[in-house]
């Protein structure tokens, strides 16, 4: 793993903004998966700036990793118009290149064979993934076995408290999403996991230096050949 830590999280975005930029300019078709959550913001800030600057998104396809199940695209908590907010809206990515689960189909198995058709046919050149106090990541929850493609997952009482910030409280919060699996994430050429604050860093160590296991699905991380590692010095104290 390559472990970058810089003095804060601004630091940190421009970064990992510069490393998607590299992989943006030097293919002809290059596919990003995209996360969600606070940690996305400031990475996000900075790609509209690279692309008010010159940078262009037309020929991306952007696959993002999960979704709310019961939350239509145009909720607002909802991660499509997290992305549209953040991102889309301010970017010339091209609509029909840009994939997110729909969480509010009546079919979701339907819905998680073609996600995981989506990204057999459309491999991931860079992933960017945050990661849950708990050490998840997507949405794949600390438990007793994983799985590897697309599915529904329960949420645990820990991410659902975490996640009531976004929301007006923490009845609002979703007790299900929709998720790609460890072997979607894995399977990607090279992942950017990044995490700000204090409240991250036991669940960075536990990724960085605890042994493999599905109680802390970011410890599989450490099988990928190619994972860059992107903190603030919050998150990085604790290894
Ligand atoms: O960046 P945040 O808001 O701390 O969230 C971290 C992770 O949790 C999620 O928001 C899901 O709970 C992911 O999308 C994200 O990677």
């Amino acid at each position: 793993m390559n472990i970058r830590v810089f003095p804060d999280q601004y630091g940190a975005a421009i970064y990992a903004a510069a490393t998607i930029e590299t992989t943006v300019k030097t293919s002809t078709s290059p596919v990003l998966g995209l996360a969600t959550g606070g940690t996305m913001t400031p990475v996000y800030r900075q790609l509209v700036e690279f692309h008010r600057r010159g940078l262009h998104f037309s020929h991306v396809t952007t696959i993002n990793l999960d979704e709310y199940v019961g939350l239509s695209p145009s909720h607002p908590n909802s991660y499509h118009a997290f992305m549209q907010e953040n991102l889309f809206d301010h970017i010339d990515v091209n609509p029909d290149k840009i994939y997110l689960p729909s969480g509010d189909s009546e079919d979701l198995d339907g819905v998680c064979a073609k996600y995981d058709d989506v990204i057999r046919t459309n491999p991931i050149d860079l992933q960017l993934l945050g990661i849950g106090v708990n050490g998840h990541i997507g949405f794949n929850e600390p438990a007793n076995s994983l799985k590897s493609n697309t599915h529904i997952v329960q949420l645990t009482e820990d991410t659902i408290r975490e996640n009531a910030r976004f929301f007006e409280d923490e009845k609002s919060v979703p007790t299900r999403a929709i998720t790609v699996g460890l072997q979607s994430i894995l399977l990607a050429k090279h992942i950017l996991l990044l995490a700000f604050g204090e409240k991250k860093a036991q669940a960075i160590r536990d990724t960085i230096k605890g042994d493999i296991s599905t109680t802390v699905p970011s410890s599989f991380l450490q099988v990928h050949p190619n994972v860059t590692i992107v903190l603030d010095e919050a998150a990085a104290q604790l290894f």
